[in-house]
């Protein structure tokens, strides 16, 4: 393939005095660009300027023989300064790199309205405006390039950088609508999600990361979407140590519901598990436009009359003080109707007229106040008059919005910031003026409202689509920061007729789409019965589906100076979405990237053996493999005590055929050192003194297969002294090779007597799940289930055949070194066993978790004892009979939805 080239192209990158930006600067230029080198030279908060950064830069292209002219205008300042700079020493501009940005993170506890507004202004409203001001000359000469710099923390959230998450988002959405608007024009516009080493992440980056990221590998993507040849408008793509992917948003077949009185809370409930998948075969889909709700209203209307209300009732909103903005009519109005019926004391905020509602809500002898403050203006006032009124506060819907729509040319920056204030600025400040009150009661839900214009981009709605992207990217960092203090967070995207909509809806589909058809979601979002956070749903007209981020399986360049040619020439494995991963969190795409790039430096090596990573390295992940079929899953039934009769466990011709689920502990136990190198850990390691303490398991794959081909990376999360020993915790995430799902994520903890930890008590990844690190005694009365279970003499012999050849539970001598009369029981074993039991007796689980408290002795018998705690938790505690000794404590299961017999 011949060079891609710029010859008498003139290319505006902003914030290029260095890092990404200057990169880019020197490959355009190499190519034959003419650059506009803008930057402020400001700290990287923000504060300060100085010409020097963007003049360094020129220098260093004029030297190499290239064009360019430096600019130091602030791109929220003076942004017509900018592209003028370019018209003028060039005589047009052709391509436009939206790249400058500054951080000013902080929990959200601690961000300030100045802090949000700050981040929003650089990297949204600069980009706003600079676009806009380029476009009109795009528009003149049908030609025109943009790059939008979004980031994983805009497409994920991520904890600290509420004001960067929303404002990155927001971009997506801007590109989005923009790749729309231009098509007819040849302007194309695309979005990418790098990550680089650069001042911004070398401030929250480890070392061992940055070393592997390179703004030189960046470049070569933003030089192919700022080409003439560029294959794609409108297209997200993450990049980072030569890897390529477009990410693109994965809509779920999701659910039908007859749109009638019996479309519930507790309907949608019920059909959770079939809403929400995106399992193969259930129709979910890559659009980049919103549903075509009418055939979902036609569908949804076919279904049958009586929605199932399945056994669960909602009972949790009861009393519950639940603030609903822009509920004087159209969503809001219903939402507050809704949450009436449902027992919660509705405040029915709206600045025109919140009081028919609430007379409405009363005359059904339901309980509403009202509340008549500007989101906007007086926010405080409404959030003060709660608390004086009820001293307590436990639900805000964020409904109250407006359209100010325009084609993006004639936007006014009046129409722009207006809608920003009402939908993203309002957003951030209710949520920040509830959020220390969710604090300090632990508890807390926020329902938040995007629109499919903030997903897919919308015509004539850039206003409107970043505002909307920005609540998404608010809520998604809002979601991972409120987790911990039980502060839930969710986003719908509704399809409603509502006053606002009016303008933009036809008459039949004013008819069709109710707001009643969305509210009953918004209900289940509060409740606890459901309790999830961080998700993101479509809904209308009686049809309910789930959002999430697929990212390509993409392509990796082992080359140190990738090119755009090669990303050109492997295009469709970039674009590959079908074989590519779901990603949900930022830590999880750069792991993902960093993984991808690794194997496939395997692949290169054509050395098959995915053991041998990093040895040097021990704080990254570890990868091993896991092949199985039906005879593996029946050894390891039989190791966990299955009998020949039970025909599901032991015969792989039975339709129901299937590992006990604790099978999940397998693909990393199989790793002879359990994926961790001890020795650099701890001094002294003696694997004869290692006792496995904990185990935690989640099961994301319900049924679990029956044979596959795995892989599991390991990594260290904790290392702590207890006092002369030691407690290594470890991390492995196991995901089916070919769809390159999750299927098991587990954590080990392994007690190593006589040892210490090199690195004192350390933590080296942050987020670990709540299950794992929960504490479960059960109550002081009786249980309310009680078991005798058998172990064999031969329990152990059996069980290590499944892969834990651990000497100490086979070997007398080695049992003896260890301070044991004989070989022990594996922990695992016992655990599945109980675990057998409560499967065989209440249904499966999705999370389960335990500690070994004390050895088992094969051929022991083992007592279960079970008790439930509320809807889904059975607490439970195994004990060696013959000795009268817990052996396993601080266990549960949480059984899995609409799977359970309780
Ligand atoms: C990488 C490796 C890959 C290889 C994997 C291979 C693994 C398998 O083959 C190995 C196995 O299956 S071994 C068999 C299963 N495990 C056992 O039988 C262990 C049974 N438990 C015990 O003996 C004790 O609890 C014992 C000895 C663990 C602790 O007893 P004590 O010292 O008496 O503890 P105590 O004084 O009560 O508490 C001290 C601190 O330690 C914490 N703790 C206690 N038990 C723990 C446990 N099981 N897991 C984690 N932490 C545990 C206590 O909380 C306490 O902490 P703190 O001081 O902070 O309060």
């Amino acid at each position: 393939m011949s060079q891609l080239r710029f010859d008498n192209k003139v290319v505006v990158i902003t914030g290029a005095g260095g890092g990404l930006g200057k990169e880019y600067a020197l490959q355009f230029a190499s190519r034959g660009a003419k650059v506009v080198v803008n930057d402020l030279g400001g700290t990287l908060g923000g504060a300060g300027t100085s010409s020097r950064a963007a003049d360094l830069v020129v220098a260093n292209i004029k030297e190499a023989g290239g064009e360019a002219v430096a600019n130091y205008d602030n791109v929220v300042l003076n942004p017509e300064g900018i592209i003028d700079t370019a018209i003028k020493s060039f005589g047009a501009i052709h391509v436009l790199v939206n790249n400058a940005g500054i951080l000013n993170d902080s929990s959200f506890k601690k961000m300030t309205e100045e802090q949000f507004q700050q981040v929003i202004d650089v990297h949204l409203t600069g980009a706003f405006k600079l676009t806009k001001y380029a476009w009109k000359f795009f528009k003149q000469q049908k030609y025109g390039r943009i790059i939008n710099t979004a980031s994983p923390a805009g497409l994920y959230g991520n904890f600290g950088q509420a004001n960067y998450s929303a404002a990155k988002l927001a971009l997506v959405a801007l590109a989005e609508t923009l790749a729309k608007e231009g098509q007819k024009y040849n302007i194309k516009v695309n979005a990418i999600a790098p990550l680089a080493r650069s001042r911004m992440t070398e401030a929250i980056l480890p070392e061992d990361i940055l070393e592997k990221l390179g703004p030189d590998k960046v470049a070569p993507l933003v030089l192919l979407l700022g080409h003439d040849m560029v294959p794609s408008t409108g297209g997200i793509f993450e990049v980072a140590a030569g890897f390529y992917g477009q990410i693109t948003w994965q809509r779920s077949g999701g659910s039908y519901f007859n749109p009638n009185d019996s479309y519930t809370p507790e309907a949608i409930l019920h059909k959770w598990n079939e809403l929400t998948t995106f399992e193969k075969g259930s129709q979910s889909s890559y659009p980049r436009e919103l549903k075509d709700y009418e055939s979902a209203f036609k569908k949804a209307s076919r279904m049958p009359i009586e929605n199932s209300q399945g056994k669960v009732t909602i009972n949790s909103l009861k009393e519950k003080v639940v603030l609903i903005t822009g509920a004087g009519s159209g969503l809001g109005r219903s939402h507050a109707l809704w949450f009436a019926r449902y027992g919660a004391i509705v405040i029915v905020n709206d600045f025109k007229d919140p009081f028919t509602v609430v007379q409405e809500i009363k005359e059904a002898g339901g309980k509403a106040y009202p509340s008549k403050h500007d989101v906007v203006k007086e926010p405080e006032k409404i959030i003060n008059e709660i608390c004086e009124k009820f001293g307590r506060i436990h639900v805000l819907v964020n409904n109250a919005g407006i359209l100010r729509d325009r084609s993006f040319l004639k936007m006014s920056e009046q129409e722009w910031n207006q809608v920003y204030q009402v939908h993203l600025l309002a957003t951030f400040k209710l949520c920040k003026l509830v959020w220390p009150i969710f604090l300090k009661q632990n508890a807390g839900v926020i329902i938040n409202t995007t629109s499919t214009s903030g997903i897919y981009g919308n015509f004539g709605q850039a206003n409107y689509a970043a505002s909307k992207a920005g609540v998404l990217g608010l809520s998604r960092t809002l979601a991972i920061e409120g987790k911990k203090h039980n502060i839930h967070v969710n986003t719908i995207a509704p399809h409603a007729a509502t006053s606002m909509t009016k303008t933009i809806m036809s008459e039949k589909e004013l008819d069709l789409f109710p707001p009643s058809q969305v509210s009953p979601l918004v209900v289940l979002l509060a409740s606890s019965e459901l309790g999830i956070s961080g998700e993101l749903f479509e809904v209308g007209g009686g049809w309910i589906g789930k959002t999430r981020w697929k990212r390509a399986s993409g392509i990796v360049c082992n080359d140190s100076k990738p090119s755009p040619e090669f990303i050109l020439k492997n295009w469709s494995a970039v674009t590959d979405v079908q074989n590519g991963i779901p990603i949900s969190s930022t830590q999880e795409s750069s792991m993902a990237i960093l993984s991808a790039t690794r194997n496939e430096d395997e692949e290169e090596s054509e050395d098959d053996n995915l053991d041998d990573v990093d040895d040097d390295d021990e704080k990254e992940a570890k990868v091993s493999s896991y092949k199985f079929n039906h005879r593996d899953v029946i050894l390891y039934n039989l190791g966990v005590g299955s009998h020949a009769n039970e025909s599901r466990y032991v015969y792989e011709g039975d339709e129901d055929f299937q590992p006990v689920p604790s099978f999940g502990v397998i693909p990393f136990m199989v790793q002879d050192d359990g994926g961790l190198n001890m020795e650099s850990l701890l001094n002294n390691f003696n694997p004869m003194m290692l006792l496995h303490g904990e185990q935690y398991l989640k099961l994301n794959k319900i049924p679990l297969p029956t044979s596959g081909d795995l892989v599991t990376k390991s990594y260290p999360i904790a290392v702590e002294n207890k006092g002369k020993n030691a407690l290594v915790v470890a991390g492995y995430e196991t995901i089916d090779k070919v769809t390159k799902e999750t299927v098991f994520y587990n954590e080990g903890s392994f007690f190593v007597r006589g040892s210490q930890s090199m690195v004192g008590n350390k933590v080296f990844r942050q987020s670990r799940s709540k299950f794992a690190t929960q504490s479960f005694n059960p109550p002081s009365r009786r249980p309310d289930f009680e078991s005798i279970l058998d172990t064999s003499f031969d329990q152990a012999a059996i069980y290590r055949l499944s892969g834990d050849f651990n000497p100490l539970h086979i070997d007398p001598g080695f049992a003896k070194g260890a301070n044991f009369d004989k070989p022990i029981l594996h922990g695992l074993c016992s655990f599945g066993i109980s675990v057998k039991k409560l499967v065989d007796t209440f249904g499966i689980f999705d999370e389960a978790k335990c500690r070994f408290s004390n050895v088992v002795y094969p051929g022991e018998k083992l007592r279960l004892k079970v008790w439930k705690d509320g809807n889904e938790l059975l607490v439970f505690q195994t004990f060696s009979v013959e000795r009268n000794v817990v052996v396993i404590s601080n266990a549960a299961v949480k059984l899995a939805k609409d799977k359970f017999k309780l």
